[in-house]
């Protein structure tokens, strides 16, 4: 990529990373040693698609890193609704494990809301459960959703100030823009959310002092369409035979932009040490 000169202004992600699974590692040898807890994480992935496979994996090799014991349940693409939810049901039960991970999408003859309701919210380590996402939503943030979460975390690191501000977001699914917005209005931003439907996105874009992007769209948003100066997390992920692409177009936004993260190595990587982070949470706090 060229984007010489421009080096200072990347959002390092697997620094940040990094830096957040440290002290997560920290953390835990604290419970281990005080209190003889192991934090445990029960992923599922139902069927066998390629990117999910790979995800999960990254979250295990993630728990590998800090010391989470980190357990695979594997279950085929025809698994029922009624098998899916009888083995989350069991690992409700389980004592050693403190946090359970639905990997989405499911197969589509599966309902995810219903499963996700499913999981004991105080093990709940992605924030999905309605019980989670309400309590963000009237701002008693407990377990939030790991990517927004990330993202806050990094505009903390850089010291970027979030009140008054103004935010947009591009996205407004369950996992990124909704809970994203919430977060961003707890801290008092002012929070545009745009989405498919939005009629002339760059009259917002153009207004953003931080912008998050998750629509999923490679390269959506051109150099012409933000303020000098914004701060830009990239959450899309377009997988093409040569790589992967964010929904920005990074060497030529970067020129305008203050603070920008890569894809990859960006807001990735750090959305899995914030679910480390998570797990870590669930076995301090129920056990
Ligand atoms: N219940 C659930 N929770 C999730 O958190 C969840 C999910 N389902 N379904 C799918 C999405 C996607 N996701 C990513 C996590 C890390 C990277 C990541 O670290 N990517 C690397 C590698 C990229 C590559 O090489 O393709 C990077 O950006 O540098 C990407 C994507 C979590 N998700």
């Amino acid at each position: 990529m060229s984007v010489e000169g421009y080096e200072s202004r990347i959002i390092d992600g697997k620094v940040l990373a990094k830096q957040i699974e440290d002290e997560v590692e920290s953390r835990l040898e604290a419970l281990e040693s005080g209190r003889g807890i192991t934090p445990g994480l029960a992923t599922i992935l139902v069927g066998d698609d390629p990117a999910s496979r790979m995800y999960v994996r990254l979250k295990h090799r993630a728990c590998e890193r800090v010391g989470i014991r980190a357990e695979d349940h594997f279950l085929p693409a025809e698994t029922s609704q009624e098998e899916l939810i009888s083995l989350i049901d069991s690992l409700n039960k389980n004592k050693d494990v403190h946090a359970i991970l639905l990997q989405l999408p499911l197969p589509k003859h599966l309902f995810p809301q219903e499963a996700m309701e499913a999981i004991a919210p105080e093990k709940d380590a992605d924030g999905f459960h309605p019980y989670n996402m309400g309590k963000l939503m009237i701002g008693d943030e407990g377990l939030v959703p790991c990517t927004p979460h990330g993202i806050i975390r990094a505009l903390e690191e850089y010291n970027v100030p979030i009140k008054g501000k103004n935010v947009v977001i591009v996205g407004h699914s369950n996992v990124v823009g909704k809970p994203m917005a919430a977060m961003f209005l707890n801290r008092n931003a002012t929070v545009s959310v745009c989405h498919v439907f939005t009629d002339d996105l760059k009259k917002y874009t153009l207004g953003a002092d931080i912008l998050v992007v998750a629509a999923g769209v490679k390269h959506l948003i051109k150099a012409d369409m933000i303020k000098e100066g914004a701060v830009i997390f990239d959450v899309g992920i377009t997988q093409e035979k040569d790589g992967v692409y964010g929904d920005v177009d990074f060497e030529n936004v970067i020129k305008k932009a203050s603070l920008i993260t890569p894809v990859p190595g960006g807001v990735g990587p750090v959305t899995v040490a914030m679910l480390m982070k998570h797990v870590l949470k669930c076995a301090e706090e129920n056990f």
